[in-house]
């Protein structure tokens, strides 16, 4: 191996009780809301065909007029009581909401730039609000951070010239005061969400990254940070030179899932997914496929199939509000958490092969596995192969433990699961199992004989 002075500190998951919390998460949303929320994805009466919270990059917006929106901010129908309450209902255990995007603005009243809320109309921390709304509703918050920001006259991209390294200098520096100044005003903070740091300017800074990431740690002991943060000292950005992921988990699945166990290379991970195609901030007109809850419900199973956590993004107007088919969505996907959640909550890799009725989540700390049944054979009876040697013991419906499904053993480890006759299923439902290994079933076996 390489040695290594700002690499990987840890091989292999965390094993505290921070890091365990998140891992039984499951399912978390994730809000983008700012300036770019004012635009909608177009200027002009033309409508930008990019992510809508990148419009500030489009050739048609002149910067100088994307830079004053923020005199334009007053969201007067922000309710974050509100916001809380409806992620509450979804059913997300936790939320990543976007303290500053890569435009700069932030949406908390730093004490190091002007271009903040409190020299908007609207004055009052939006961050603290939300921090508060969500964590007296019980959701554990995450605050999303931008380190590229092309608001900041010391940003630059690559390094190339002296008078660049003494301005993104500065512009570290700028940063670590920023992201303690949040961690000091809103210590309820359970971890950090980095995004924008693939530039050259910040491959070359792995060590401040790294001696960045500890520092932050030491404000708050047990936060979570995932590996888009760091680079090591040679630019290598998630693994470092090594292979070993850096990190408390792996972040580079954005609006895509693994499709294997073995993608997720044994680290934890998120998935942070659009419902629209692309685009994170609010965007009036939606190019594209939209996602339906049921797609939602299937893509929350596939992550936790996998391991990992599923984040689904929102993306409220510049008022405040959520456009109809956000609100649609988390309270679809909340009436299917309500009676499914055990299939989801605290559940995690069930080391069985993949098969084509659905998922299988296993519960952590617990031998029971969970079938997250999507498409039912048209002879109504489910095929289910388990790891050698395990079999299944009993069958129920989660949503109807009495009812017991009659099970018809094909070998050790394959069963035929009937379902009862007259269920028509209308969505996804769930399959409680409980195993027996190989031995349990040769001493019943002989017991018989
Ligand atoms: C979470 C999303 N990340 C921002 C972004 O710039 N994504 C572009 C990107 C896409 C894939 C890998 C890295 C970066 C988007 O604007 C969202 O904030």
């Amino acid at each position: 191996p390489v040695a290594l002075k700002h690499g990987a500190h840890r091989v292999g998951k965390r094993t505290d009780a921070d890091m365990a919390k998140w891992r039984s998460y499951g399912l978390g949303q994730f809000i983008h809301w700012g300036l770019y929320s004012i635009l909608e994805g177009k200027y002009n009466g033309k409508y930008y065909n990019g992510a809508a919270e990148w419009i500030r990059s489009w050739k048609e917006v002149p910067h100088a007029e994307y830079d004053s929106l923020y005199k334009q901010f007053n969201p007067e129908n922000f309710n974050p009581t509100q916001w809380a309450k409806m992620a509450k209902q979804m059913g997300v255990k936790y939320v990543t909401f976007t303290t500053k995007h890569h435009d700069g603005f932030c949406l908390w009243p730093s004490q190091y730039t002007q271009y903040t809320v409190a020299n908007s109309p609207y004055k009052k921390d939006i961050v603290k609000q939300v921090v508060d709304a969500y964590t007296k509703e019980g959701i554990d918050v995450y605050l999303y951070f931008s380190v590229m920001d092309w608001s900041h006259p010391d940003w630059r991209t690559d390094l190339k010239t002296k008078e660049d390294s003494v301005a993104f200098d500065r512009f570290k520096l700028f940063t670590k005061n920023q992201l303690t100044e949040l961690l000091k005003m809103y210590p309820q903070t359970k971890g950090l969400w980095f995004d924008g740091t693939w530039d050259t300017s910040w491959k070359k800074s792995g060590a401040f990254s790294d001696s960045l990431e500890q520092h932050l740690k030491s404000l708050i002991p047990g936060l979570i940070i995932g590996s888009r943060l760091r680079a090591d000292e040679f630019g290598n950005r998630h693994n470092d030179a090594n292979g070993v992921l850096m990190g408390d988990y792996e972040q580079g699945w954005e609006r895509k899932i693994p499709k294997t166990y073995a993608d997720v290379h044994g680290n934890d991970w998120d998935c942070v997914m659009t419902i629209p195609e692309n685009g994170w901030g609010y965007a009036e007109k939606w190019l594209g496929h939209w996602k339906t809850s049921y797609e939602c419900i299937e893509m929350t199973t596939q992550c936790v199939s996998l391991g990992g956590n599923f984040v689904l993004n929102f993306g409220p107007k510049a008022d405040g509000t959520f456009r109809p088919e956000e609100i649609t969505v988390a309270k679809e996907m909340g009436d299917w958490m309500k009676v499914n959640n055990a299939a989801i909550y605290d559940c995690e890799y069930a080391n069985c092969e993949k098969q084509d009725w659905g998922y299988f989540t296993k519960k952590q700390n617990d031998d029971k596995i969970y079938m997250v049944v999507f498409n039912v054979p048209i002879n109504g009876s489910l095929k289910v192969k388990l790891p050698k040697n395990t079999s299944i013991g009993k069958a129920s419906l989660l949503q109807a433990p009495s009812t017991v499904l009659s099970t018809e053993q094909l070998d050790y480890n394959a069963s035929y699961i009937q379902l009862p006759k007259g269920m028509k299923p209308t969505s996804p439902f769930v399959i409680v199992i409980d195993t027996k290994q190989q031995s349990q079933v040769e001493t019943e076996q002989k017991a018989k004989t």
